[in-house]
């Protein structure tokens, strides 16, 4: 029996949602049964930071190499750099039945919509608008002008909600990790998802199993 592809999981928000935070959250379970899948960037990587593990740290010619090759399942040009999706690795592991989980901004999380129909796309929205800007400002990576212009893009980003399948609302991170954890378990019992497997085992009982009774 072929095996039952694996599902793409989308979680993508606003700057400064928490997207990376309740993605490490996810992934810290020790009974995470997903696959991340680590992103191309040309930023440099920060203190502490591994190539290959949170990203791969990559040149703008190697780049915009992998776009030409289509390489990338997607990309977008983010605070100045490139960032991308790399497209073998996912293909690789939803055909071996495995979860694939994608942590982009929104941009890119349209794209793979075009692309990808099928996958789980997962909206992180703020409790409010406040406590977005509270959140940038305490991160305190950004100038006041960057926290500006990102709480402004937050505001078109909202617009998109609707193309989304599903909205967590990011109040607490271990709430946001069930949640997400929910919709994926949810996500696996959907008939579509078994209907195969348990037509297969009629087939197995009344056909082959016929033949030893
Ligand atoms: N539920 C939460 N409650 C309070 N603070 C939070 C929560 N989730 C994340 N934060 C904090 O908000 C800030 C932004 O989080 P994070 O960097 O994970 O956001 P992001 O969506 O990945 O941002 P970007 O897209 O800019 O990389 C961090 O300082 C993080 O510690
Ligand atoms: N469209 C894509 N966005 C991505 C990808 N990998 C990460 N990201 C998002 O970029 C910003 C900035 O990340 P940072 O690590 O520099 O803070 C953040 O919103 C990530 O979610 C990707 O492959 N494609």
């Amino acid at each position: 029996m072929s095996t039952q592809r694996g599902l793409l999981i989308i979680l993508s928000g606003p700057s400064g949602v928490g997207k990376g935070t309740v993605r490490e959250a996810v992934f810290d379970n020790e009974n995470c049964n997903y696959i991340y899948s680590v992103s191309a960037t040309t930023r440099s990587s920060r203190p502490g930071e591994v190539n290959g593990e949170d990203y791969f740290f990559i040149s703008r010619e190697e780049f915009e190499n992998l776009i030409e090759k289509d390489a990338l399942l997607e990309y977008a040009e983010y605070v100045g750099n490139y960032y991308g999706t790399p497209l073998a690795y996912i293909e690789e592991n939803l055909q071996a039945g495995r979860d694939v989980f994608l942590e982009i901004e929104v941009q890119g999380a349209r794209k793979v919509r075009e692309r990808m129909p099928e996958g789980i796309f997962i909206f992180l929205a703020p409790p409010s608008f406040k406590e977005l800007e509270t959140r940038l400002t305490d991160r305190g990576t950004d100038s006041q002008a960057v926290i500006m212009e990102r709480m402004e893009r937050a505001r078109e980003e909202i617009e998109m909600m609707k193309d989304y399948d599903y909205v967590v609302v990011n109040d607490y991170v271990p709430n946001a990790v069930s949640k997400i954890n929910a919709i994926i378990e949810c996500e696996h019992l959907k008939v579509e998802r078994i209907v195969d497997r348990i037509q297969q085992d009629i087939q197995d009982y009344f056909v082959e199993g016929a033949e030893s009774r």
